[in-house]
This record gives C-alpha cells, sequence and structure tokens, in this order.
C-alpha cells in the first residue's frame, strides 16, 4: 500500500516537472514571439518613415552645377517644380538683397505674385559638415510652429549653401525697432506684447515639444521676425549649431551675439535653455525700452542696457527707462513685463524660469485690446 502511494507521488512529482518545463519553454517562445512582433513593428515603421521622407521631399540634382536642392514638400510647394526653383534661385542677384549677417545675405525670391520667400546664402563649410547640414536640415525641416518661420527646403552647391525659408513682409523687430527709417507706430504697447508672447511661445516649443529638445542659441530682435499680422515668428534657430566648426568637443567659438549673451556662457562656452531665456529677457527689455542692448551711449557711459534697467528697476523709477512712445500705456501690465525679464536675466540659471513658464506669466496678464487678436 505505502509501496504504491510512494509510486503515485513520484509520478505526480514527475508530471508536475514536466509539465513546470512546458510552461517554461511556452513562455519562452511566447518572449521569443513578442520581441520578434516588436522588431519587424519598429523595423517596418523605420522603413515607411524612410519612404514617407522621400516622398515628403522634392529632390532635384543639377548636373551642370553640382549643385543638389531638396524642397520640403507641403501643399504651398505643390504647384512648381525643384528645377524651376533653383533655375531661379541661381538668377538672385545684388538688387534681391534683403539683409545680411554673420551667416551669410538674405535675399527676397519672387516666384509669382501670391508667392515669395527669403533665400538666405549661407558661406561654404567643408564637405563633411555639409553632411551635418544636410541631416540637421532635415530635421528643421520637420518644424512647423505659427511663432516659427517655416524652412520650405535647402540647396548645397559647391561654392555656397542656400536655405529657403517663409518671407517675412514686415522684417524684423530689430529694424522695426531700432531703425529710424522704420514706422515705430506699428509697435504700440498692445503689439508689442503680441510679439512678446508670440515669440516665447516660438522659443518654448523648440525647447520643450522638438524632438530632440533644441537651443536657440542666438535669440535676439533680428532673429524675431514679423509677419502680415505683425506675429513674431523666431528664425534662425539651430544655424549656431550648424555652422559650428566642431561639435563633438566642447567649443569655445562664441555662437551668440554679444549684449544678449548669458554671464555663464563667456565661462563655460556651452549652450542651453537657460541661456536662451537670458537672451529672451534683453529682447524684453528692448520692447520696453525701445533702445539696443549695445547701444553707443551705453558704451560710452560704460554700461549697458541690462545693468542700466537692473539699477532703474531696483529703485522703482520704471517710468525712467520707459520708451517714451510707451508713456500713456497701463503701468501695471508694464510692471509685469518688466518683472519677467528681470526673472528672465537672473544671473545665476537655475533661479531663471523656464520658457514655458514665461509664456505663462505673460498670458496671465495680456493687454485688453489687442491688434488683430492673438
Ligand atoms: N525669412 C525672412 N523674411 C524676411 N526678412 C528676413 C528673413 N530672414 C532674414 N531676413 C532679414 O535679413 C536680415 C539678415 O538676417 P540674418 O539672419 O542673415 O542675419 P541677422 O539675424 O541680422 O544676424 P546674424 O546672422 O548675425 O544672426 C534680418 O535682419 C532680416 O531683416
Amino acid at each position: 500500500m505505502s509501496k504504491k502511494w510512494t509510486d503515485r507521488r513520484e509520478a505526480l512529482i514527475k508530471l508536475r516537472g514536466k509539465s513546470m518545463e512546458s510552461a517554461v519553454k511556452l513562455a519562452f517562445y511566447i518572449t521569443v514571439c513578442c520581441i520578434a512582433f516588436v522588431t519587424s513593428k519598429v523595423v517596418i515603421s523605420f522603413f515607411c518613415y524612410k519612404r514617407w521622407r522621400q516622398k515628403q521631399q522634392l529632390v532635384y540634382e543639377d548636373g551642370l552645377s553640382g549643385g543638389k536642392m531638396v524642397m520640403f514638400r507641403n501643399s504651398m510647394m505643390q504647384s512648381f517644380t525643384s528645377e524651376s526653383f533653383m533655375k531661379k534661385t541661381l538668377k538672385l542677384s545684388n538688387k534681391d538683397v534683403i539683409g545680411s549677417g554673420g551667416y551669410g545675405t538674405v535675399y527676397k525670391l519672387v516666384i509669382n505674385e501670391s508667392m515669395a520667400f527669403a533665400v538666405k546664402r549661407l558661406n561654404k563649410g567643408s564637405s563633411d559638415r555639409d553632411r551635418g547640414f544636410e541631416r540637421e536640415l532635415e530635421t528643421m525641416g520637420d518644424i512647423k510652429h505659427r511663432n516659427i518661420v517655416t524652412l520650405h527646403g535647402y540647396c548645397t552647391a559647391p561654392r555656397h549653401n542656400l536655405l529657403i525659408y517663409d518671407l517675412m513682409p514686415n522684417g524684423s523687430l530689430d529694424a522695426v525697432l531700432h531703425r529710424k527709417s522704420m514706422n515705430k507706430k506699428l509697435l504700440d504697447w498692445p503689439a508689442r506684447y503680441k510679439i512678446a508672447v508670440g515669440a516665447a511661445r516660438g522659443i518654448s516649443y523648440l525647447h520643450d515639444d522638438c524632438i530632440p529638445h533644441i537651443i536657440h542659441r542666438d535669440i535676439k530682435s533680428s532673429n524675431i521676425l514679423l509677419d502680415q499680422n505683425m506675429n513674431a515668428r523666431v528664425s534662425d534657430f539651430g544655424l549656431a549649431t550648424l555652422m559650428e566648426p566642431d561639435k563633438t568637443h566642447v567649443s569655445t567659438f562664441v555662437a551668440g551675439t554679444f549684449g544678449y549673451l548669458a554671464p555663464e556662457y563667456f565661462d563655460t562656452g556651452r549652450a542651453t535653455a537657460k541661456g536662451d531665456v537670458y537672451s529672451f529677457g534683453v529682447v524684453l527689455l528692448e520692447l520696453l525700452t525701445g533702445k539696443k542692448p549695445m547701444d553707443e551711449t551705453f558704451l560710452e557711459e560704460g554700461t549697458k542696457l541690462v545693468t542700466w534697467v537692473k539699477s532703474v528697476v531696483e529703485d522703482k523709477r520704471e517710468e525712467y527707462v520707459l520708451d517714451s512712445s510707451l508713456e500713456c500705456c497701463p503701468v501695471d501690465e508694464i510692471n509685469n513685463m518688466f518683472g519677467i525679464a528681470l526673472m528672465c536675466l537672473e544671473p545665476e540659471p537655475s533661479r531663471r524660469p523656464t520658457m514655458a513658464e514665461v509664456v505663462k506669466m505673460l498670458e496671465q496678464k495680456k493687454p485688453e485690446k489687442f491688434v488683430n487678436g492673438y
């Protein structure tokens, strides 16, 4: 009797062992199947994305000039080919110049009565850098936001690289604010506030919503362009990175512009999102005072816009530094913007707000009367 029980127990144990073994095998097969399934999905998605990207681009290689033009396809671009576009860009001359900066010259390219672009001709780099240039531009081509100047395509040719942007009919904030020939009346208080909010939204989008996150590195009033409704559009993002000589090392190359650079940048040479916040603070001061960060009178007195405003605001004499054309504007709204500017200009980066926080603070105190809405 007891032997019978022992046999049964052994048989039972063997059976359990076998079923355990098959359960482990089953789990193993299920895991392998799952991994294979996920991997195949990733691979398929990758190839689908590559095909989609190819479809999104119109590529034209010009055998004669050795150039290549890539247009990111969108509804605006459907009606003409890269070939005709390239031919028109090759005809651009001095009479089409609308501006120039540290990276090159900007031309107005008119396609027809209803369509025009801004073409930026960049000084040429090495071929290695050009490959990096193309990769980065493909990323930039994906960025679409109403407060960012759209990049429609690019052209690489042996002697120059071209970037094709939306043309901003009202030029740059710098020109409207500081050039005597421009109509400063366009910039009443609500218009300035709208520009501040729009630019903040654009930069916040680059910092938080783009993957990978983008640090602009050169926020300044000449990189804030104005569309037909005086909405702010941030331009030139990524150019500082594109043009950097060697991205794999910490660079001593100063990518930004004096007067806008955060103090820590001079010590570390590292660009950060908080550095952009500082530069944006300088732009807010420009909007409030109507003065350039490196105004000649500041240089003569051995000071600069930020230092001058900080000392006056500490004494609660904001009206003394305010642009004379803003004197009749609501004091609390103006003080609010001064307060936000000073937070952005904190010497210690960790004490500065993020751009998302700046957007929120600006939106909380919007002026009641806005030009063309928000
Ligand atoms: N998309 C655009 N639409 C209309 N005007 C533009 C456009 N892009 C640039 N501009 C004009 O061309 C000028 C030069 O632009 P660019 O970006 O080359 O130099 P910058 O920003 O002034 O200086 P830096 O190159 O040193 O940053 C701008 O100030 C602006 O007036």
